[in-house]
């Protein structure tokens, strides 16, 4: 048996979207979850303990930026990501993939893997389906992603078809790769950009290597919003329904929504932590960019509705200050608040769908926010 299982405990009656847990060896996960980003080991700006507090239950890191520095093998003899960073709840851990991908000319793709130079330093290295679940194995997370090709967009149908056909074959060393490990369980990826035809065989070929989980990629990579909903209009119910669904790259408000109606489990996106650090926050009436002079002498909190550290302690003008004032505590705050406003929005969204009210909760939501 798998050591992440997927539970399934009420379907919406009146759209797709579903309420489940995610039973993992550092605990269960409640979905609709948001996977917080810890890129190189850390969530940007904020300590572990303030993380688990607001109630995140699982975060992401990177493959990539952890093979480069500090090395898999320092993180192994450390114990682990989850001894190494201090998080002892579960985390995922993407292929490296993705990255390498968006190093444009410093990659050259074969069907060996992918190589490329280190941004850090320019030294050279090979990424392949066994190194990046041997890195994964070193760092000991829960789930493991598998190494993948995210096709760019816009991409012509041919390009797409060799792409996701490769990526099965990189699936199938993946799962090779990872037999012998009991505790990390590997998601397979499906692919075949905005082709419905090409997604399906995608998802064919990866659910029939009956794997723990899969995630739905090629999505959020600059096409319009239109196009990304058509797409997952179908290709969420070509995964198993016994399985958690897990959306790539996505994490703002909107996305969200139209991600749980249409079925979607887990999501993960670096903006709520990103556009913190770049002074902008997420709030139940659209977003709120701190530099603006109309928050000079505005004393109230960012959120009215949010009970966060950040509200319930700092008001828009201070919050401004520090921003312009280039002090660090303004990441630590607005990353803090960004992350409790995307953790308890999901978990808002779970309560409406065990009352089956999700779409009533998504109109409420959409009203109050404004222009997305
Ligand atoms: N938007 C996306 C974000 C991501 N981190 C990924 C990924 O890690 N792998 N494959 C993907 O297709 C992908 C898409």
């Amino acid at each position: 048996m798998a050591a992440v299982t997927y539970e399934l405990i009420k379907k919406d009656s009146k759209s797709k979207a579903r309420r489940g847990r995610v039973h993992t060896p550092h605990g269960s996960i409640e979905t609709p979850v948001f996977m917080p980003v810890g890129t190189a080991a850390t969530v940007k700006a904020m300590r572990p303990d303030e993380v688990k507090e607001m109630g995140a239950q699982i975060i992401l890191s990177n493959t990539y930026h952890l093979y480069l520095r500090p090395g898999h093998e320092i993180v192994r003899e450390a114990g682990g990501l989850h001894k190494f960073m201090n998080w002892d709840r579960a985390i995922l851990t993407d292929s490296g993939g993705f990255q390498v991908f968006s190093l444009g000319d410093l990659r050259k793709i074969t069907e060996e893997g992918v190589e490329f130079r280190s941004h850090i330093d320019g030294s050279k290295h090979m990424l392949s389906p066994e190194k990046s679940i041997e890195v994964q194995n070193a760092l000991g997370s829960d789930i493991i992603m598998a190494f993948d090709e995210c096709a760019p967009y816009p991409a012509d149908r041919g390009y797409v078809k060799n792409s996701l056909e490769r990526t099965t074959r990189w699936l199938k060393r993946c799962k090779e790769a990872n037999k012998n490990e009991d505790f990390q369980s590997l998601f397979g990826i499906m692919q075949g950009g905005m082709y419905q035809d090409l997604r399906y065989q995608s998802a064919m070929e990866i659910v029939d290597l009956d794997l723990p989980g899969y995630a739905i990629g090629g999505l959020s990579v600059g096409e319009p919003k239109d196009i990304m909903y058509e797409v997952l209009d179908y290709c969420v119910d070509y995964l198993p329904a016994d399985k958690p669904r897990y959306l790539m790259g996505v994490g703002s408000p909107d996305y969200l929504f139209e991600g749980v109606e249409r079925g979607v489990d887990m999501f993960d996106c670096v903006l709520p932590t990103r556009i913190a650090r770049n002074g902008t926050a997420m709030t139940s009436r659209g977003r709120v960019v701190i530099k603006n002079a109309a928050h000079e002498r505005d004393f109230t909190a960012l959120d009215p509705e949010c009970d966060c550290y950040t509200c319930r302690n700092y008001s828009k003008a201070y919050l401004r200050h520090l921003f312009k004032s280039n002090e660090i505590l303004s990441s630590m705050l607005l990353t803090n608040h960004n992350l409790h406003f995307l953790i308890n929005l999901m978990s808002n969204m779970r309560k409406a769908i065990e009352e089956d009210r999700f779409l009533e909760f998504k109109r409420e939501f959409y009203n109050k926010y404004g222009k997305f």
